[in-house]
């Protein structure tokens, strides 16, 4: 029998998890357009393959099952015809296109092999592309240069923990908060729906009433959410969740973080990551100063405690004396560069066990020296979009 689909903790051991191989999505990168579409310089392509090929047999040597992104989109997409429409619904936007291209694409798209549109619905489509013949009725095709998008990729899907993560037995579907990202949430929530592994798995913040992002949320223990509120999770993100968590009793306590509202600090698991049950890794510029507000289920309300220190909170909330603090270097210097390139970013396969980029060489190093076994990965291409290997994972099962 296979294992139970939940996640109850950052470190407990990972059985099943959720990756993208990059494709031809990050092709649609240029020095035009990468800003906008949340990547910091154009990835060697083949390279990043190769990468993320070696993460995801990492992985696999550990006993993890690895499900891809774009498997699991096309089994959902062949099974299900209301898939399919989903899909292409949240493609094809008539409000760009105009009604008459919007309807001639849609209706192709319907007749395409599923292989064909998850690719369509991950790496986009030019106007160059278009399968149909040219259209003397749709002015915004005449008037579009052919290398514009008819529908944009999606790069970011590689980073499958911001667009849907699982609490306890329920998966959240997010609400991305830039517009390069919103429509990932559309694939994860169809996936979801319709793929057969996942039936019967019920919602978490299903009224998706802010932006959450994956990045944000930390299971710090059983019951214990910390929520990043920043860039991309909203104060009424934060809030919407943890009383939505408190509703279906996934949690009792909801520790929510300011973080800086700069691309650096993106989400909270750019600064911070569990590494053990009692141990985080953490930027050293930020682990005196941040701060949380503790919100806690008491039966007939929620209360609200602080702002007071983060790791004091974390740790109360936690139930446990202290939070054992790895730092990301020694001199300021080599702590921000190293942060810079996700050396906080670590994804655990078990208490104790973590996989990590290997250019974080003064990290991986005190990780080490504090007891933690650091499995490196080389991510040369893979950090341009700025994501380590906690980014780019979204656990489904854990001990
Ligand atoms: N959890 C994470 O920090 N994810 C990394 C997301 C990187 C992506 N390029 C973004 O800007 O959203």
């Amino acid at each position: 029998m296979s294992q139970p689909l939940r996640v109850d903790s950052e470190v407990g051991r990972l059985r099943t998890v959720l990756l993208h191989r990059p494709g031809d999505e990050l092709k649609r990168l240029t020095p035009r357009n990468n800003d906008q579409l949340l990547f910091d310089g154009l990835p060697w392509v083949d390279r990043a393959q190769e990468e993320h090929d070696a993460f995801a047999e990492l992985l696999r040597s550990r006993d993890v099952e690895v499900l891809l992104l774009a498997d699991v989109l096309t089994e959902a997409l062949t099974v299900s015809g209301a898939a399919r429409v989903q899909g292409i619904a949240a493609a094809v936007d008539p409000r760009r296109l105009g009604h008459p291209l919007a309807q001639e694409l849609a209706a192709h798209l319907r007749t395409v092999e599923p292989a064909v549109l998850s690719t369509v619905l991950t790496a986009g489509m030019t106007f160059d592309e278009l399968p149909i013949g040219p259209s003397g009725s749709s002015l915004v095709r005449r008037m579009h240069h052919g290398g514009d998008f008819v529908i944009e990729p999606l790069p970011n899907l590689l980073f499958t923990r911001d667009s849907s993560f699982w609490i306890a037995d329920r998966v959240a579907i997010t609400a991305l908060a830039l517009p390069a990202r919103v429509r990932e949430a559309s694939l994860t929530d169809l996936i979801y729906a319709y793929h057969p592994r996942f039936r019967g798995v019920r919602r978490a913040y299903e009224s998706h009433t802010a932006p959450v992002e994956g990045g944000d949320v930390l299971l710090l223990s059983p019951g214990v959410i910390a929520v990043g509120v920043g860039e991309r999770t909203t104060p009424a993100g934060a809030e919407a969740l943890a009383r939505s968590v408190f509703e279906d009793g996934l949690a009792h306590t909801v520790v929510v973080v300011p973080i800086e509202q700069r691309r650096a600090s993106m989400h909270l698991d750019t600064v911070c990551t569990m590494v053990d049950v009692d141990a985080v890794v953490m930027y050293p510029a930020v682990a005196d100063t941040l701060s949380a507000f503790t919100l806690r289920f008491e039966g007939d309300g929620v209360t609200i405690r602080g702002a007071e220190p983060f790791l004091d909170a974390a740790a109360a909330a936690m139930g446990i004396g202290k939070l054992r603090v790895i730092d990301t270097g020694l001199d300021h210097v080599t702590a921000e560069r190293e942060q810079w390139d996700d050396g906080n970013n670590t994804l655990a396969l078990a208490p104790g066990v973590v996989v990590a980029y290997e250019r974080n060489v003064e990290t991986n190093a005190r990780l080490e020296a504090s007891g933690i076994e650091v499995l490196r990965i080389a991510g040369s291409e893979l950090g341009s979009g700025r994501g380590g290997p906690r980014c780019m994972s979204c656990p489904i099962a854990r001990d």
